[in-house]
This record gives structure tokens, sequence and C-alpha cells, in this order.
């Protein structure tokens, strides 16, 4: 059994429960804001996602008592163009709360970082002020995917595909995916490499697919080769949680595009 088949077991529970309690919140204090998916693209800079990520199965704690608030705003000074929320409270120790704190305190548009597995969940992430979901193409099968695909953006919501392979990568072509996350982490073993984003973007020809490079982006070297690799944003989670310095950091990821990529 993977962590993913683990987390979706415990999703099956949660998703029934919701079912039994969840009252839909009233949206109309929701802001909107526009898709990341033209101005990602229009762009002279790496977008970054800068994560909110209290813990994680592949390295226990790694700051459970931040404020997200705090920390979002922060990052929103800095220069991220949106803000990815952590939201499972098993694994990652996060929570929807989170994501409504967050949603209070900035303006960027939010990602609801979760293992959705059912239109329950994408409403509940609408209502606490998600602009984005996640979609996990290792943890649905086809056609669920396209349902949840469709039932998000029928909502107005950009959806971020998140591949870890070759097949997963054709599955989301094939859905007519616009926005590909291609995620270094191996699930099976925790391995994070960037050579998969590198391997993956070259496979995707259509030019109009934003795709994110997402995990183990800590520093400047790691954003050339993403961009090299023709990612337009990355999803940066612990660098950011544990740096003391996030300035600095995020002086080192958000470079300027250069303009020769590979794809
Ligand atoms: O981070 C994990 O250990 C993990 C394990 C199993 C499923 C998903 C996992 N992480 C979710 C993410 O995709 C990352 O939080 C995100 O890409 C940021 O990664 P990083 O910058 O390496 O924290």
């Amino acid at each position: 059994m993977t962590i993913l088949d683990e987390i979706i077991a415990e999703k099956v529970k949660e998703v029934q429960v919701l079912k039994e309690t969840y009252v839909s919140e009233n949206q109309d204090r929701l802001e909107k804001v526009d898709s990341i998916f033209d101005s990602f693209q229009k762009s002279k800079t790496m977008n970054i996602i800068a994560e909110i990520k209290r813990a994680s199965p592949s390295k226990g704690d790694i700051h459970l008592h931040v404020n997200p608030a705090e920390q979002a705003k922060r990052y929103a000074e800095l220069g991220a163009n949106a803000i990815s929320v952590l939201t499972d409270e098993t694994f990652f120790k996060g929570s929807m709360d989170d994501l409504k704190e967050v949603r209070a305190a900035v303006s960027l548009p939010i990602l609801c970082k979760d293992f959705i597995i059912d239109e329950i969940q994408i409403d509940r992430a609408k209502a606490f002020g998600a602009n984005i979901i996640l979609l996990i193409v290792a943890a649905l099968s086809k056609h669920r995917m396209k349902q949840l695909y469709n039932y998000a953006t029928s909502l107005g919501l950009d959806v971020l595909v998140e591949v870890h392979d070759e097949i997963e990568l054709e599955a989301a072509i094939e859905l007519n995916a616009k926005i590909i996350g291609i995620n270094n982490r191996n699930l099976k073993t925790f391995k994070v490499d960037l050579t998969t984003t590198e391997r993956l973007a070259k496979l995707v020809v259509d030019k109009n697919i934003l795709l994110i490079g997402e995990s183990g982006i800590k520093e400047e070297k790691d954003v050339e080769r993403m961009e090299q690799a023709g990612v337009k944003g990355i999803l940066v989670g612990e660098t950011l949680m544990r740096s003391t310095d996030l300035a600095a950091i995020f002086n080192q990821l958000k470079t300027p595009f250069k303009s020769m990529v590979k794809r």
C-alpha cells in the first residue's frame, strides 16, 4: 500500500462524514480573483505558488505552529503569485480553517491542496475561499477525473491536474487539462528528483498548457532548471516553511524569465 492509497482510504471516510455534516456556507463574501492560467502565462518572472505546510508524511513536522494568515501575508508582500494551503488534517496537520484564515488575509489566488475524490470537497473548498483545486491523476479513475474536473471548472475554479509520470501525463492531456503540475516527489519512495519535471515537460508540446513544477525546489539553480524545462510556475512548501529569511529565498526563487526555453 502506497502513502497515496493510505491517504485516499482516509479521504473516503472523511467524505462520508462530510456528506452527513457539511452545511454549505454563504459565498457572497468571497472575492473574485483572476485565473492563474492567464496571469502566469503572461508573467515575465517565475510565478511562485507559496505553500502553507505544517507537516508532511515524508518529513514529519515542518512548522507545526505557523500562523497561516501571517505567513500568507508575508508571502504576498514578497511577491508570491498564489498561495497553496495543505488542508488535510490526518497526514499534513492542516485544516480548512487554515484556508479560511488565509482567504481573509490575502487577495491572491488560493489553491486548496488536498486529496479530492468527491464533489462535496470541491463545494467546500470554494466556500472556504479557494480559487484553485488539485486533482491527482494517480488518485482517480479517468471517468471520475473528468467528472470532478468538469464540476470544478463549471464553478469557475481553476484545476491543477497533478502528474508523476508519462502515463499520468497522457491522461492529463487527454482530459484537456489547461494547468498541469508535474510533481517531482515519488509517492512510493518519497524521493524528490527534479528530472521528473525536465523529462515530462518535454512531452507537452501544446504551448497553451500551463506547466507548474512541484516539490523539492530550494534555490535559484532549481528554478533555472524548472524554467529551462518550460515551467511557468513553481509550487514551494518546505523551503519556505523552514526559512528564517523569507526575503532572501524569494529573491532566489523569483527569477526573471530568460528567453530560451526547451518547450
Ligand atoms: O510532502 C509530502 O511528503 C507528500 C507526501 C505524499 C503526498 C503529497 C506530499 N506532498 C504534497 C506536495 O505536493 C508538496 O507539498 C508540494 O509540492 C510542495 O513540496 P515541497 O516544496 O517539497 O515541500
